[in-house]
Formats: structure tokens, sequence, C-alpha cells
């Protein structure tokens, strides 16, 4: 079977069937639009492939400027939980949900709810997480409405926040990057530029200034500056991380931010971070090898979260989750390992553990 990454163009919705990310193999198998009169609720749930079991995804809260952008962002971003799921071995499929709207003015319990019993409508083959926007009190709140729902409050009975997980993944696979890379593991005093301190970028900043790192960080949201700033003083506040002399990129915001002229521009020598989608097209990586930059593949990087929200399904201890976790590490060398023997990018050697995972399935 032949699969592809997707591509971060925007497109309109006169014809969904065939929106670029709609068409891309394997397509899309169920894309369901919930509107909720009384409560201003418009989300979109996508089931990208349930394969491998329920399409399990975060729901992102964000104010797109168009209906067309969160729709492109809910293809990408599901088809991205299929690969993410496959890679790490886990027998879920991949589906995400956005909310559109701004979650610090639109967000309220009613709204929350009432998006809840959409998703308790599929019956399971799409289940609910956190993202950018959403936290696991929102998750307690949506679990009102569905027992479809991942990633509750510890007293609520759920795995609780994900962003410590999902941190602790891009950390261990920035390791086995720094090992090729640089010939040794060791961060001290090597310059880390994080692009977005929310969940996962404060707990990802706590674990790099622990080992020695220095930390440049970077968000356009005054609140989140704020509290970094105030938790990390050892940390640089910056307005901007893209252009500064850094030897690592971790994006933890959006995706899309690999573009052309950062991959032609950046002094990084590795991109490893938490954003879902960095790439701003596949044919990037083409630039990225050309000048000797080495990306992990976000959906191998990020996976801790998703390990983690399985966990909840499944009778693993703390520690063998956590562990589970840990070996991407070994996961993110293996696919860097992969590209270097084969001469591939390492978009392609990820691709290829999706592929044999997805066809043997089948
Ligand atoms: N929460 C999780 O466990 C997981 C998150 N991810 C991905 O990681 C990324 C971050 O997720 P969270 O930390 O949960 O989201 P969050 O909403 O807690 O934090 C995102 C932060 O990025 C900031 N931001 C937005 N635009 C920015 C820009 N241009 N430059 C710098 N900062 C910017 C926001 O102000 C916010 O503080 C997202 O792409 C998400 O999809 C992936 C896997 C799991
Ligand atoms: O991290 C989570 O809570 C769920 C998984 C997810 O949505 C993601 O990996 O992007």
């Amino acid at each position: 079977m032949t699969i592809a990454d997707a591509t971060n163009t925007a497109a309109d919705l006169t014809s969904v069937f065939s929106h670029p990310d709609m068409t891309i193999d394997p397509p899309h198998e169920q894309v369901v639009f919930c509107r909720d009169a009384a409560t201003g609720l418009r989300a979109i749930i996508a089931i990208h492939n349930t394969t491998l079991g329920p399409a399990l995804g975060g729901t992102r809260f964000y104010p797109y400027a168009a209906e067309a952008d969160a729709l492109g962002d809910v293809l990408r971003l599901s088809r991205g939980m299929t690969f993410k799921s496959a890679a790490a071995g886990l027998d879920l499929g991949g589906g995400k949900a956005v909310i559109i709207g701004d979650p610090a003015v639109d967000k309220t319990p009613e709204l929350l709810r009432a998006y809840g019993r959409f998703v308790d409508t599929l019956g399971g083959r799409y289940i609910t997480a956190g993202d950018v926007g959403t936290t696991s009190d929102d998750m307690d709140l949506i679990g009102e409405g569905t027992t479809y729902v991942a990633s509750k409050t510890v007293a609520n009975g759920g795995c609780g926040d994900t962003a410590p997980m999902t941190a602790l993944g891009v950390f261990s696979s920035l390791l086995a990057a720094a090992e090729r890379v640089w010939g040794s593991a060791d961060l001290t005093g090597r310059v880390v530029g994080v692009e977005g301190v929310g969940k996962v970028g404060t707990q990802l900043s706590e674990l790099l200034i622990a080992a020695g790192a220095t930390v440049l960080a970077a968000d356009p949201y005054a609140p989140a500056r704020e509290a970094f700033a105030a938790r990390f003083p050892q940390a640089t506040v910056v307005d901007d991380v893209r252009s500064a002399k850094l030897d690592v990129y971790a994006p933890c915001a959006m995706g899309g931010t690999v573009t052309d002229a950062l991959a032609g521009e950046t002094a990084a020598a590795i991109i490893c971070g938490a954003a879902n989608n960095q790439l701003v097209t596949p044919a990037v990586e083409q630039i990225l090898g050309s000048r000797g930059i080495t990306w992990v593949p976000d959906y191998i990087a990020n996976a801790g979260g998703v390990i983690q929200a399985f966990s909840e399904q499944q009778d693993w201890t703390f520690d063998q989750m956590k562990a589970k976790v840990e070996a991407l590490r070994e996961r993110a060398g293996h696919v860097l390992d992969t590209a270097s023997s084969k001469h591939i990018t390492s978009g392609d050697a990820a691709r290829l553990i999706v592929a044999e995972r997805l066809s043997s399935a089948r």
C-alpha cells in the first residue's frame, strides 16, 4: 500500500470528498460536523482509519480564521494519529476533533457537555482526549456526555494530563537524535529553542533544563510566557526562537512551522518537538537533508500522550506505561538509523513502519 503524510495546504469547503487531505491514501473513513445551537458549539470530528482499533485522538479548541482551516487541520491531525498509534504499536486507529472558537472566551461547561454527547453518538468509533486549548478538567465535562473520553482527571478516574508523558517521549527521542548527530546524548550547554510553552512545552523545558540544556522559549500568549518565566528563571524568553542560534529547534505549538525558509536558514542541527504536523509539506525534508539537519518525525517523537491515553484501557502499571514512553528513544533511533542505512528521509523511514503495520493488520 502507499501512504503519505499530509500537506499543510488551505482548501475550500466546496467539495469535501475531493479535499486534498481527504484523498491521500488511505483516505478518511468518516467526518462528522457537529452543531449545537443552544451552546454555540461548532465541531468537526474526523475518523481517519480504524484498521488497528478505535480512533483515539485529542480535541483541539482553536479560533480558526475560517471553517476551511478547521477542516484541513482536523483531517491532517486525524491522519497523523493513525500513523502515530500504528508506529507506536498500539491497537488504536486515528481520529481527532476540532472545536471552532476561542477557548478563553467560548469554552463553557454546557458546550463541552454538548460536544461529549456528539462524541457519544459515534458509539466508541472515536475516543477523545486533550490537545491545544483543552485540559483534563475539560475531559471531565465532556465525560458527562460520553464514556468515550480518555485523560480525564485522576480524581475522576482518568489518567490525568498526558502532557508530561508527551514531553518525556519528545525528550527521549531527542536523546536518540543527539547520540547520532553529536555522538553523545549529553545535552549540557546545547541551546534548545522551545516554541510554545503550553502544557507540553513547559514540561519539556523542565526535562531539558534538568539535563543541562540552555532553553530559549517563545509564546505569543502573555500568561503562558509569564508563568514560564516565573517557573524557570534560568531559561530565556525571546520573541522568536526560530531565528535564534539554536542547536535544537523544538516546535511545541501549532503545526506547519517547518517551512522551506526555516529549513533553509535554521542553525539547528536537530528538529524534535511535540507539535503535530510540523512539516509544511513532506518535500521540506529534502531541504533538511541537503543541509544535514536531523528531523525526528513528529508522530514518532510525540507518541507519549497517546501511549498514556491507551494505558487507561490496559492493565499496565504507571511504570510499565512510562517505560513504553521512554522506549520512544529506541524507536526514534531505529527510524534515524533506517533513514541513514537506506539513504532515505526519516519521514520515509517512519512511513515504512506505519505501512508495514497497517498492511499486516489488513
Ligand atoms: N497535549 C499532549 O499531550 C499532546 C500535544 N501534542 C501537540 O503538541 C503541541 C502543543 O500541545 P499542548 O502543549 O497540549 O497545547 P497548549 O494549548 O497547552 O499549548 C500550546 C502553546 O503554544 C502557544 N503558541 C501558539 N502559537 C504559537 C507560536 N506561533 N509561537 C509560539 N507559541 C505559540 C500557545 O500560546 C500555547 O501556550 C500541539 O501541536 C499538540 O497537537 C502532541 C501530542 C500530545
Ligand atoms: O495526547 C493525548 O492526550 C491524546 C493523543 C493526541 O491527541 C495526540 O497525540 O495528538
